[in-house]
């Protein structure tokens, strides 16, 4: 490399490389400013999944060739991060003295729910929007037409943010069915709409327009009414993004004692009878891992404590209650503590009283010292099946819990309310569930920036 190659006719002195497949960043290797070519470096295991044996590294201009789903990113001490995302088209500077500003796509969900109101209380707060550069996937007419109705019924004018001072990514689609679409009133259209944000929101992220994406609730019976049968935006999210490891994640601060409630469901959108036959000891591993990964590098949790349900009253009462635990959790725990002794596993503890420790740790353990410290508190709840972790979530956390998925190449986070129909346009939907899910947003984009 010679030193006119730099387009500052500097020494280009990068100290990472990493690779992105579509489903978990790799670390490749730290580089030698010198060497040009990667590839015969790339260790078998880290190609999995990556279409491409040709990776060049030359300067920081023309820096790395790559095949579709791979994304290099180069951090060097003197210049920053680079992200070369395709040949052709992307690349961006930024000086690692000016962190860089997460940027991230915000969908309007169903937009007859409540999703534009909580968008625009929440883009009105700076403590929201200064840390990131927010785009919003909608229909800008929908938007200036919620602000306007919303205007009228609420008294403090300031908490709204006006739509014209937002950039706002306008969906065609819109445009056919904006007239059909009435607050309050979930229709196939609102469904067909929410899907298209979403479809949008992901496409850009995947080009590398966002780092990540925030999205608004929408109803899953207006997707199937609209022609897309999926349970929820997760799963699509996934099947987009190319990956088969992921997970629901929620996670939520206290304002009494700032303790972390992190809960990852095992199970998810489907039926409760067919909860038992779904649970296996490979998913409970598969969740497991995706766990850990994710408090390691999300959340700086090396060594985490972990607490595990179990499926029936008081975990199966030595099998008198159920046999679930007796016949497999129980023994596949055994040998997951085995084989991660650094980890600390907790359960499969009966599922009553799962949370009461959560529940001290969330409200405070004493009147007098809501701070004092409980002991053993796990860092994480695995929970098998979507109510059991979801009613102690929303009964501590409703205005405040997010749910994020893990497991993507990107970030995605969500308010955990739904569409709350039976509200939408009056002015009354609290946006901090929303608020709280741009900021998880913001710092889960710049935690990974930093892990790179
Ligand atoms: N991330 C997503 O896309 C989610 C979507 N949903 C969907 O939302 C739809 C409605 O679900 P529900 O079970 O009725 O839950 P919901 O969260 O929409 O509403 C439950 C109750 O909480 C109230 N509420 C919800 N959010 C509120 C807010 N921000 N401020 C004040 N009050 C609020 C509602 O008015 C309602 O009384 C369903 O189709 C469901 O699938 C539900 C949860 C998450
Ligand atoms: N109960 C959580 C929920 O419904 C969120 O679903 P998703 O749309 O984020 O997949």
């Amino acid at each position: 490399m010679s030193k006119g190659d730099h387009p500052k006719g500097q020494r280009y002195l990068p100290s990472v490389c990493v690779a992105r497949s579509p489903s978990r960043w790799i670390n490749i290797e730290s580089l030698n400013p010198d060497q040009s070519s990667l590839s015969s470096r790339l260790e078998p295991d880290a190609l999995k999944g990556i279409q491409t044996h040709r990776v060049y590294f030359r300067t920081a201009r023309q820096s790395i060739r790559k095949e579709k789903t791979l994304e290099m990113v180069v951090v060097a001490p003197n210049w920053g991060i680079f992200k070369m995302k395709t040949e052709k088209t992307f690349f961006t500077q930024k000086n690692r003295s000016q962190p860089e500003c997460p940027r991230l796509a915000v969908t309007l969900g169903d937009p007859a729910g409540i999703g534009p109101e909580v968008i625009l209380k929440a883009l009105a707060d700076p403590k929201v929007t200064n840390n990131c550069e927010i785009t919003v996937i909608g229909s800008p007419s929908l938007l200036q037409t919620t602000y306007t109705q919303l205007r009228q019924t609420l008294e403090n004018q300031e908490a709204l943010v006006d739509p014209e001072h937002l950039s706002i990514v306008d969906i065609e689609l819109d445009k056919l069915i904006e007239h059909q679409i009435t607050a309050g009133v979930g229709t196939a259209a609102s469904g067909a709409a929410s899907f298209a944000y979403l479809e949008k929101a992901i496409a850009g992220t995947l080009a590398g327009e966002f780092d990540g994406i925030v999205t608004a609730p929408i109803a899953k019976s207006l997707w199937k009414a609209a022609g897309h049968d999926y349970p929820g935006q997760t799963e699509v999210l996934a099947k987009y993004a190319g990956v088969e490891r992921f997970g629901m994640l929620f996670v939520a601060r206290s304002p009494h004692t700032d303790w972390l409630l992190r809960t990852l469901l095992v199970t998810t959108h489907i039926p409760l009878c067919q909860v038992p036959d779904t649970l296996t000891p490979e998913l409970m591993s598969k969740k497991l891992d995706l766990l850990v990964e994710c408090l390691r590098v999300d959340f700086g949790v090396e060594t985490p404590r972990i607490a595990i349900s179990g499926l029936n009253p008081h975990s199966g009462e030595q099998g008198q209650l159920g046999r679930e635990e007796q016949d497999w959790l129980i023994p596949w725990l055994e040998q997951e503590r085995l084989s991660r002794p650094k980890l600390r596993l907790d359960g499969p503890v009966p599922p009553d009283t799962l949370w009461v420790k959560a529940g001290q740790a969330w409200y405070g353990s004493s009147i007098q010292d809501p701070t004092s410290q409980i002991p053993n508190l796990p860092d994480a709840y695995l929970a098998l099946y979507h109510d059991q972790g979801l009613i102690p979530v929303k009964l501590m956390a409703f205005d405040r819990a997010i749910n994020t998925t893990i497991g993507l190449p990107f970030v995605r986070t969500s308010p955990d309310h739904g569409t709350a129909f039976d509200i939408a346009g009056q002015g009354i939907a609290n946006a901090t569930s929303m608020k709280a899910a741009i900021q998880l947003a913001t710092e889960l984009v710049n935690q990974r920036l930093r892990t790179v």
